[in-house]
């Protein structure tokens, strides 16, 4: 029996207060490849994340996240899915390195002192170890977070517009990241802006907004952000 998907999503209406936000959105997250979320500002994109990792109910359609409907109170459910959003939640009084390692050990990571060593060196946070969230820059304060999603096992991992606040560089590495995560078996989800991060990390997209969106091919996608308004 072939193994059911990481997410299922079928017509799925998503709002605040009975009104939906967007066209119903349907798309299907396999192990092992990477789906971004495309549209405008305000188009839904966020929403639909909120929804997969259980902090919105779904108005209709059908949603399931590893074979199952989304309940983020299920440890199981926990243990699997890690989540980088646009929130800035951090404990002001835990260091970058505590940060990392409170989030590695309460996953269960046997290792955590080196998987908290290598993550800092790839986020370049090594010299910030000992530092507070508060004296942080914007970036360094967002490489902390997408360290931390890094920091535990995972077999679904969701980013909100994971470039915000990255300079090129970080970008082009946290490209490289994600896709390696696809390739070595796990599943991406990510709401995008960047059609660069989009073409280097996705294997297909979908386009949130209006109009209901099939799967689109990676390159229409970025052509879509490309194009879109710049105001
Ligand atoms: N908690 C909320 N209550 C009511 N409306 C909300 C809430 N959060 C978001 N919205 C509205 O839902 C719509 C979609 O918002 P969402 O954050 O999903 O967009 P987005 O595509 O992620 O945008 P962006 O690219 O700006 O991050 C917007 O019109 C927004 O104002």
């Amino acid at each position: 029996m072939p193994a059911s998907p990481v997410i299922h999503a079928d017509a799925l209406v998503l709002g605040y207060g009975g009104e939906p936000v967007c066209a119903p959105v349907s798309f299907t997250l396999e192990a092992g490849r990477a789906l971004a979320l495309v549209g405008p500002n305000g188009s839904g994109k966020s929403t639909v994340l909120r929804a997969v990792l259980g902090l919105l109910e779904p108005a209709g359609g059908e949603l399931q996240v590893l074979g199952a409907q989304v309940d983020e109170r299920d440890a199981r459910f926990r243990a699997q899915v890690s989540s980088v959003l646009d929130d800035d939640a951090y404990f002001p009084a835990l260091t970058v390195a505590e940060h990392l390692v409170l989030t590695a050990r309460g996953h269960g990571v046997a290792d955590a002192a080196d998987v908290v060593a290598d993550l800092l060196d790839d986020f370049g946070l090594t010299g910030h170890a000992d530092v507070l969230p508060v004296a942080l820059s914007s970036g360094q304060r967002r490489r902390l977070l997408l360290a931390a999603g890094f920091a535990r096992p995972r077999r679904l991992l969701v980013l909100d517009e994971p470039e915000q606040r990255l300079d090129q560089r970080m970008r082009s590495a946290l490209a490289a990241r994600l896709r390696d995560e696809a390739d070595a078996g796990g599943a991406v989800l990510l709401a995008t802006h960047d059609p660069a991060l989009l073409e280097a990390v996705a294997d297909a997209a979908v386009l949130v907004g209006d109009v209901e969106s099939p799967v689109l091919p990676v390159t229409d996608a970025a052509r879509a952000i490309r194009s879109e308004p710049t105001r």
